[in-house]
């Protein structure tokens, strides 16, 4: 079972997935973080964000099993992959390693984007998780708060809604809700009303 889960920055749907994978007893990945880990090893050689060809190259040496979320979810990182990933070139090179690590048995549980519109348009089950541009921005102000890293929550509000426009504007695979996918919006929901909302909706689809 593939189960695709997409949406938009801090609207918790990492936090979703990761639950998802270990009901289920699927695998998950963060796709977020292939594309975190490209423009993170740009940024570490001083490289230029634009330069498809050295970003290509990165994407084809990834070892998803070496991404460190820890240091790739720092907010800047979070901004520059939002500017690579409207390369359609590296954007090739990740789906195919996203894409195998989707067929791999028994399933698996992928979160970012494009993942029910390009990545896995056969997923058994699609969700696209939202919730209103104040609600993130708290939940990521408090996020970085508690890893005591400094926080504005003006600021991240503002870089949220800049990295969205982006996201869901590009012309290759802009962030979109597939026609396919339950629609659950969390703005009023905790992280345990969410996850049950979407056990409820995958166990739904499971059993058509
Ligand atoms: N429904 C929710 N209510 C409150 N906080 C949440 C909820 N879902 C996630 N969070 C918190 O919000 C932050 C961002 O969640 P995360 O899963 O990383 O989002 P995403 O993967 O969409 O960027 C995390 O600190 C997480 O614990
Ligand atoms: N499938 C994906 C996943 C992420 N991305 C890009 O990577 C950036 C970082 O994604 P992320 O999921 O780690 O970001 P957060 O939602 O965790 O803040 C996004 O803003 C997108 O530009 C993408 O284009 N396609």
């Amino acid at each position: 079972m593939i189960i695709a889960i997409d949406g938009p920055a801090a609207s918790g749907k990492g936090t979703l997935s990761r639950r998802l994978a270990d009901h289920f007893g699927l695998r998950h990945l963060d796709t977020g973080l292939t594309y975190r880990a490209v423009a993170a090893s740009l940024l570490a050689n001083g490289k230029p964000l634009g330069d498809e060809a050295i970003a290509i190259e990165v994407a084809h040496n990834l070892d998803l099993a070496q991404m460190d979320k820890s240091v790739l979810s720092a907010h800047e990182i979070g901004e520059a992959a939002s500017r690579i990933a409207v390369l359609g070139g590296l954007r090739e090179e990740l789906v195919k390693l996203q894409r195998r690590f989707a067929e791999t048995p028994p399933g698996a549980v992928l979160d970012g984007r494009d993942i029910g519109t390009v990545v896995c348009p056969n997923a058994s089950v699609k969700l696209f998780v939202t919730a209103s541009p104040e609600a993130r921005a708290k939940r990521r102000t408090d996020e970085m708060i508690s890893k005591g890293q400094d926080a504005n929550y003006a600021s991240v509000l503002e870089d949220l809604k800049r990295r969205d426009e982006r996201d869901s504007q590009r012309t290759v695979a802009p962030m979109k809700q597939a026609d396919d996918a339950v629609l659950l919006d969390t703005t009023e929901m905790d992280i345990e009303t969410a996850f049950q909302a979407a056990v409820d909706i995958i166990s739904r689809a499971k059993d058509d």
